[in-house]
């Protein structure tokens, strides 16, 4: 089935914070040449996922494309295809029921500091005391533990190893991550919530690294 988003009148406001939040996310210098993707769940079983390929400071609520959850099947899109990303939305999706939307942006110090951690062959970065911690809405105010994704070329294969990652919590988790040489993605129970967990990451990896330069 293909159809615009914006032929549905339910889904234009969801469409319009996405194409909003990308515009500020682009205005900041996050998402350069079509970097970045964002996604919130819709009713029905359904998310809204920006398009793929396209510059992330110039869309409309009627260019994101709404995809299901749980088989990853596009059911509305104004010829678009969705973000080559969706995988590891739908991971996130699937993994935490109360997440309600998703944010990835190519954030300058997080992608940095991702690759200090690759490159040092670990897969997290701990930071401890700094006060932005707490806007990061994990368990603990003083002391996080942020994982570090592999950048695989299939993305599909980050998105199982996302799905992996959390199917084996048993602890409360932070809803930050870093892909190696990447960027990050954020979630939470909504759109601003998940923006104002990117902002503090990367305001954090950019405090460790002026410590740890
Ligand atoms: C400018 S290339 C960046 C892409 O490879 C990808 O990492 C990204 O963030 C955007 O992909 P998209 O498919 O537009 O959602
Ligand atoms: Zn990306």
């Amino acid at each position: 089935m293909s159809e615009s988003l914006a032929l549905s009148p339910e889904l234009t406001a969801p469409g319009e914070a996405l194409a909003g939040t990308a515009r500020a996310l682009y205005a900041r210098g996050w998402m350069e040449g079509t970097s970045g993707n964002l996604s919130v769940r819709l009713p029905g079983g359904l998310a809204a996922v920006t398009p793929s390929g396209r510059s992330k400071g110039e869309m409309s609520a009627a260019d994101m494309v709404a995809v299901d959850v749980a088989t990853g099947e596009v059911r509305h899109a104004g010829g678009a295809r969705p973000s080559a990303e969706t995988a590891i939305h739908l991971a996130l999706y699937r993994s935490f029921p109360d997440c309600g939307a998703v944010v990835h942006a190519h954030i300058p110090h997080g992608t940095a500091l991702s690759s200090r951690v690759a490159i040092a062959g670990l897969d997290s970065a701990s930071f401890a005391h700094y006060e932005i911690i707490k806007g990061l809405g994990g368990p603990h105010p003083e002391q996080v533990t942020v994982p570090v994704f592999a950048n695989w070329a299939d993305v599909s294969k980050i998105g199982d190893d996302v799905r992996r990652f959390y199917a084996g919590a048993t602890k409360p988790h932070v809803p930050v991550l870093l892909i190696a040489h990447h960027g990050a993605t954020t979630w939470g129970p909504d759109l601003e919530t998940a923006r104002n967990r990117l902002e503090c990451l990367e305001l954090l990896c950019q405090q460790h690294l002026l410590v740890h330069r």
